[in-house]
Order: structure tokens, then C-alpha cells, then sequence
């Protein structure tokens, strides 16, 4: 018996490696041609870069926009993608014989008579699908670009619904080398054969391949196994907005990343307005960053904290709850406006405004002063914009004051004295220096710093925030520093863009210029002579210092305050919406009112709904724990449904005396059991200690505070003391949910004594 089995595990691996060598030889043909495209682009760009300068400005454009596609085009075939090539399909005869633009049959339907009636069939095309597109000489495919209508039917097919798709194949590779091969038969009745042959099937499914391996610190895209529901996201059509709900791990991250991917690919013209991906905190920006050029996209996209929206402004601090709540609320709204108005009356300036006018003095006391500045006020522009009506209507009232009304009945004459008046008294010091102190140019950071004063920010708020509220608000804005400078936080940069609206925004201060593709590629500096900034360039330029996208992509949107919706909405006024997230996972404390700020800012668009139901993060044994403290935080809402086990289940431990020892100690057990990182949760105010308990051990673990877990994953999580990180907010028990969820393959929960553990360990919040 032993012997029959090692021939038939012999037999199945010489068919493994023949498939591999069959793949191996389609790789290769794929790099000579790669390597033939690598030398055409070097070629273009060379004799550009050789033709110099010469020519009409025009040509010169056309020259820098043709030299910038040979750049970018070569940058990508210069990538060595770890795997170019990723899939394959095997497919019968459609019902038509049309092709599409990528050489590629465009029938999605088998034809009549494809499959005989015994259940026979061959094998009429054969795609091979990678991060880009390559055509052969003769235009023939080599490879599908992955976002292509062709390769559809690799993500769309399931055995239930396989149109043409006979086997599935997905082929793992490390740089020109072919490792291994995994297929699955989407018809596994059909006996179909290729040239001849019987088609084989090799392995047990690429899925589980992918998600049993190793986290790192970066995120790794999903290309060769998106799954079907995931495709119908990813290509849905943009034409307003996408709304995407699903569970942790569902991939809702991972989907809107390929999603910016495949619109740049559809229309890359339309999308030229470039595309904003919004994520809750930078550590995530970090993480996801590298999806995007690893699927061939670079440019275009930006990938932006919440607290880095605004020009100028980079948030690094984070408030505490309580004063998050009020900061998010709109009911900051009604503040923020009372606050530029009322922070207009803090110049030092003088009581009254004196000048000499035709050889005498006239002045405007304190009354005449305080309704002259209400009457401008009166206007809905914003305050900086008021400020020539401030002036205009200050030399109305000082001429008024002279008497020279009606002094000429011609009405030129009175004209031309009127005139003599405004440009001799404006351009008087005393009048602008009066004038500058009286309705002063004001910048958001300084209205900021204004409501610092907790009994000037309580004349503003009177209607809106209670006492407690505004002095907890007062407090937490003397870190801006009473010239503004000082370090703002998350939540304060939504304020920032707010009262740049309401003030009219001043001249912005240029943003760094982000790195031109272009320069990025080894050896352009000595062939592009050093110019002046072309057409093409200030295009780019532009890109880099855009405040308005096409398409806005918002991940974690369940998260966002209303007064980050405000902010977030100003950037896609005109363009269509992406927005992903799990109301369960919310750490907001207002619900209803986050929706109505969402309403606003998605405006009357459209909406498609979209459910993603798959947990593939969280083995079963992690999910079932995390979906006690979902039943508490939002009773009877149903967790997706994870998708695979590993069979050990989450250890629970109580800590001694000393918190930092245990932790400590299941993180270096933890460290010993998986090959990638461990994250260690706790209580936001927690985060500094915690990295000194994890400080000698190594890069693989880190903490983070509750917050910041959001979007992230490691191989195995400690979470520290439930309760703590549970009644941190109103919001904490999901906060604690997005925190029991972070794990790939383990999961410990550490308890203090407030956790109430029971003799094994298990914390009263998680007691099935
Ligand atoms: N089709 C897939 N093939 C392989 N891995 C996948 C697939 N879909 C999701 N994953 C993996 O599952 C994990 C979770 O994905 P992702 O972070 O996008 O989920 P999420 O819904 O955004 O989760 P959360 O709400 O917790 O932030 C990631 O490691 C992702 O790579």
C-alpha cells in the first residue's frame, strides 16, 4: 500500500513539475519581451533628451509629455515585481469569435456546443494574467493587464457560475523563477483537454496559501486571489458613490486600493483629477502605502491621514476622547463661526480712529466703530474677504464727518473731491496701521490659539458647549501656543480647514514639491539639461498642490466626526465616492450624527450598496472570541464569517503585580511561535509605557494604543487589560472589537484585576 502511494505522490509531482516547466517557459518568453520594451523606451528617451531644446514651445510640451510616459512606462518594467505574472485561465469556446483590444476573446458565455454531451471539452484560449499588460510582436497576449476586462473572469468565476472558465490557475513566482503552481477546476465534471492533453489540476487552493503566510510591516496586495464578491467592488462603475460595509478582515482596505488601481486603468484620463485615498491614521498610510506600486500605479494617487489633509498643517498629537467628542461634533460649527468674528475684535487696536482730512481732524468713536464693523459683518463672504468693505465703509463715515457732502452740487466735482479723500486718507499710516490693528488679516491658526482663552471661548460657545465643554475645549488648544505654531492634533485639522473656509483662505505657503516621476529614474539628471518648469511640469505640479480629486476613496469611514466629513467633502465636491467601512468597528460616539455630516458631504449622489461577508484575517478560533464583545457593542449584528481555523485557540493570562512583566512575557512567547510581527494593544494612555515594556525586543513587536490599531494586522496580538481600552470612551466596547481583531494566526488578552478574570484567565467582557 505504502509503495502504491509513493508511486501515485510520484506520479502527482512529476505532473506539479511539468506544469511548472510549462509556465517557466511562457515566463521567459514574457521577459525577452519585457527586456525588447525596456530597450524601445531607453531608446525614446535618449533621443528626446538628444534633440535638446530646440523647437516651438509646443513641440518642447509634447517632447517633455512623451519623454515623462517613456519614464514612467520604463520605471514599471524596471520594477522587478516579485510576481509579474500571477494567473492563469483556461477557457472554451464563447458563443461569438469577437476579440477586444487586448487580443482576448470578449465572450463571457461558452458557446452551444463547447461541451460535448459526454462531458468533453478542448481548450480554445488560454490568458495568462499580470500587473500589467504585455503584447507580444505580432500583438498577440502574454500577458492580461489584471484590471483588463479579459481578466474578469479569473476573479468572477466560481464553480457555480464558471461561464468559459474551465481551471483557474494561480502561478507563484520570485523574480524570473516559477515556484509553484495552484489551480483550481471550476468544472470539476468536464474532462477538457489542451493540444491533446488532459488538463490537470495541481495543489488545493492559492486562498489559503496567501492568508496562512507571514505578516510583515507593510501590507501585500490581493491580486492573484480577489475574490468574486471583492471583484464586483472593485469594478464597479464609478459613477457616484460606492458604499462598502463588511466586518474586519473582510478586505474592504485591500479592495479599495485595487479599486484606485483599476480606475486609473479604465480611465486614466478622467482620473487625471487625480485620486485621494483617506485613512484614519498615519501608521496605516505607512502600511498600505506600498499596495498601490506594487500593483504598477505610482502618481495620481495620494494616500492621506486624517490629519494630513490640509496643506501645511501635519497633526501629531491626539486628544483624548471627551475632547475628540466636542472637536468632531458640528455643533463646533456654530462655534468656529462666532470665533472668527469675535476674534477679529482682538487686534489692539486703538478706541477711536483719528485722521486729518482738509485741514482738520475727524474721528469715529467706540459706537460708531462697533456698528460700522456689524454692519460688514452682516454679509455672509468670509471675514479676510470683508475687509475692503470693512475700509470702504470706514472712509464713508470719516468723510461723512467732514461736512463735504453736499458741498458741491455738481455731482463730478463731488465725485472727484470724494476720490481725493479715499486716496489721500488710505494711504495715510494712521488710517492702515488703524485699519490692519481694527479687521487684521487672520490666519486659522490664530483663531485657534484665540480659543485657548477659556472666557473668550465661552462668549462664543455660550449656546453651543456647556461650561465643562468649553473649558475641556479652552485647555486642550493651549498647545497651539498663542501664536499658533505650537503642535496641533488629529481632530484640530478639521477644525483648521473649517475656519479656512470661514476666513477666506490666505495665500497658502507652497507645498514641498512631491518627487516627479521622472527624476526618480537612475541617470535622467545628466541626460535632461537643467530649464526652466515646462507645461507638463506645472501640470504635475498642480497635481501635487491639488486640495480637489475626481475620485475620493475613504476607508474606515465609520470613524470619521462630522466636522472630518466637512473636510473630507470639500475634496470631492465634484467627483465620485469609494467609501469603506464596518459601523461595528466605529469609534465615534454619535452615530447618527456622523451619518447626517456623511449625507451632506456625499450630497444627493447616487448610491450602490456593497456587502463584503468573508473574514479572511482572523481564524475562526479569534473571530468567535471578538464576536462576544460584538454582541455587547451592537447586539444581534452578525459577524462575517471567517474563513479559515488553525486550531489553537486564544490564550487568556492574568497579570501579577506587575502588568509590564507579563505582557512582556507573552510577547517573546509569541515571538518564538510566528515568523512575522506580534502588535501589542493598549489603552491609549498606555501607548509610551507599553513601547518601554517591548523595548529590547526587536523590530517584529510593537505597541500601539487602541486607536491607532484600526486597518492594521499582525501574525499574533496581545490585547492588554480589556476593561481599560473598553471604558476609555462611550465608543471603547468597539474599540476593544477593532482591537480583538487584529490577529492573523494567535491571540493572547492579558488581564489586570480590573478585567475580573476568572480561574483561567478570561476576562469578565469576554466570558462566552
Ligand atoms: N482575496 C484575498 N486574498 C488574499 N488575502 C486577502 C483577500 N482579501 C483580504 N485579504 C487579506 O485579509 C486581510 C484583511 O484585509 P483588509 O485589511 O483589507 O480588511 P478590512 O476589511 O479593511 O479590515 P478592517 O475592517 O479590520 O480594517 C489582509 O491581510 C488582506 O491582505
Amino acid at each position: 500500500m505504502a509503495a502504491q502511494n509513493a508511486a501515485v505522490d510520484s506520479t502527482a509531482d512529476s505532473v506539479r513539475d511539468r506544469e511548472i516547466a510549462v509556465e517557466q517557459t511562457h515566463l521567459d518568453q514574457v521577459y525577452r519581451r519585457l527586456e525588447e520594451k525596456i530597450h524601445e523606451a531607453e531608446f525614446l528617451m535618449n533621443d528626446a533628451a538628444k534633440r535638446g531644446q530646440v523647437g516651438t514651445p509646443g513641440a518642447l510640451a509634447e517632447r517633455d509629455a512623451q519623454v515623462f510616459r517613456a519614464g514612467i512606462h520604463l520605471n514599471r518594467l524596471n520594477n522587478e515585481f516579485e510576481d509579474f505574472l500571477f494567473g492563469r485561465i483556461d477557457l472554451v469556446l464563447g458563443k461569438d469569435g469577437e476579440r477586444g483590444p487586448d487580443g482576448a476573446y470578449t465572450s463571457v458565455e461558452p458557446a452551444d456546443d463547447a461541451i460535448r454531451p459526454d462531458l468533453t471539452a478542448d481548450i480554445a484560449e488560454t490568458l495568462h494574467i499580470g500587473r500589467i499588460g504585455v503584447l507580444d510582436t505580432d500583438y498577440a497576449p502574454l500577458v492580461i493587464d489584471w484590471r483588463a476586462p479579459a481578466a474578469a473572469p479569473f476573479y468572477r468565476s466560481t464553480p457555480k457560475d464558471p461561464g468559459r472558465v474551465i481551471r483557474r490557475r494561480v502561478i507563484r513566482s520570485k523574480g524570473r523563477k516559477v515556484l509553484g503552481v495552484e489551480d483550481d477546476l471550476m468544472r470539476p465534471e468536464i474532462t477538457a483537454s489542451l493540444d491533446g492533453r488532459e488538463l490537470p489540476a495541481i495543489g488545493d487552493g492559492a486562498l489559503m496559501a496567501a492568508l496562512g503566510r507571514a505578516r510583515t510591516h507593510t501590507m501585500r496586495d490581493i491580486v492573484s486571489s480577489i475574490q468574486a464578491e471583492q471583484d464586483l467592488v472593485i469594478r464597479a462603475p464609478a459613477a457616484s458613490v460606492a458604499e462598502v460595509a463588511g466586518g474586519p478582515g473582510t478586505g474592504k482596505t485591500a479592495v479599495a486600493l485595487h479599486r484606485a488601481a483599476y480606475l486609473l486603468y479604465q480611465d486614466r484620463r478622467r482620473y487625471s483629477g487625480g485620486i485621494l485615498i483617506v485613512s484614519p491614521t498615519p501608521l496605516l498610510v505607512a502600511y498600505t502605502e506600498g499596495v498601490l506600486p506594487s500593483l504598477g500605479e505610482e502618481g495620481q494617487v495620494a494616500i492621506r491621514a486624517l490629519g494630513s489633509l490640509v496643506d501645511g498643517a501635519e497633526a501629531t498629537t491626539y486628544d483624548d476622547p471627551a475632547v475628540a467628542r466636542i472637536k468632531g461634533s458640528s455643533r463646533m460649527l456654530k462655534v468656529l463661526r462666532k470665533a472668527v468674528r469675535g476674534a477679529l475684535e482682538l487686534g489692539d487696536a486703538p478706541e477711536r480712529l483719528r485722521v486729518v482730512a482738509f485741514g482738520r481732524r475727524v474721528e469715529l468713536e467706540a459706537p460708531e466703530l462697533n456698528r460700522i464693523r456689524q454692519n460688514v459683518l452682516g454679509g455672509t463672504a468670509p471675514v479676510n474677504l470683508l475687509r475692503p468693505r470693512a475700509r470702504k465703509l470706514l472712509l464713508d463715515a470719516l468723510y461723512a464727518k467732514t461736512g463735504a457732502n453736499g458741498r458741491h452740487s455738481d455731482p463730478e466735482l463731488a465725485a472727484e473731491l470724494r476720490s481725493a479723500f479715499d486716496e489721500d486718507i488710505s494711504t495715510e499710516d494712521d488710517f492702515l496701521g488703524f485699519l490692519n490693528a481694527w479687521w487684521p488679516e487672520l490666519t486659522p491658526r490664530r483663531v485657534l490659539a484665540a480659543m485657548a482663552d477659556e472666557r473668550r471661548l465661552g462668549r462664543w460657545s455660550r449656546r453651543d458647549l456647556n461650561p465643562r465643554e468649553t473649558r475641556q475645549l479652552a485647555r486642550s488648544l493651549r498647545r497651539v501656543g498663542p501664536d499658533g505654531s505650537g503642535p496641533l492634533s488629529v481632530h484640530d485639522v478639521a477644525l483648521l480647514d473649517e475656519l479656512n473656509q470661514l476666513l477666506g483662505a490666505p495665500a497658502r505657503p507652497k507645498r514641498k514639491r512631491e518627487m516627479d516621476p521622472l527624476d526618480q529614474l537612475s541617470g535622467l539628471e545628466e541626460l535632461m539639461p537643467t530649464r526652466e518648469e515646462t507645461t507638463w511640469e506645472r501640470a504635475e505640479r498642480i497635481a501635487a498642490e491639488r486640495t480637489e480629486y475626481a475620485h475620493v476613496i475613504v476607508d474606515e469611514a465609520q470613524d470619521l466626526t462630522p466636522m472630518q466629513w466637512r473636510m473630507v467633502g470639500r475634496r470631492g465636491r465634484t467627483g465620485t465616492w469609494t467609501v469603506v467601512g464596518d459601523p461595528a468597528q466605529s469609534s465615534w460616539t454619535d452615530p447618527d450624527e456622523a451619518a447626517a455630516a456623511r449625507d451632506e458631504a456625499l450630497g444627493s449622489r447616487p448610491r450602490r450598496r456593497f456587502t463584503l461577508t468573508v473574514n479572511y484575517r482572523n481564524p475562526a478560533e479569534v473571530a468567535e472570541v471578538a464576536s462576544r464583545v460584538l454582541e455587547l457593542a451592537m447586539p444581534g449584528m452578525e459577524p462575517p464569517t471567517a474563513v479559515r481555523s488553525t486550531g489553537l485557540e486564544p490564550r487568556f493570562t492574568t497579570a501579577g503585580e506587575d502588568l509590564g512583566a507579563a505582557v512582556r512575557e507573552e510577547t517573546r512567547r509569541l515571538l518564538e511561535q510566528v515568523d512575522g510581527t506580534v502588535g501589542v494593544v493598549v489603552a491609549m494612555d498606555r501607548r509610551a509605557e507599553a513601547a518601554g515594556w517591548l523595548a529590547d525586543l526587536g523590530e517584529r513587536a510593537v505597541a500601539l494604543g487602541s486607536l491607532e490599531a484600526k486597518g492594521l494586522e499582525y501574525d499574533a496580538t496581545v490585547v492588554v487589560s480589556p476593561v481599560e481600552i473598553a471604558e476609555e470612551s462611550p465608543a471603547g466596547l468597539r474599540v476593544l472589537y477593532v482591537a480583538l481583531t487584529r490577529a492573523t494566526q494567535q491571540l493572547t488578552v492579558v488581564s489586570a484585576e480590573a478585567d475580573r478574570p476568572d480561574a483561567a484567565g478570561v476576562p469578565e467582557l469576554l466570558r462566552p
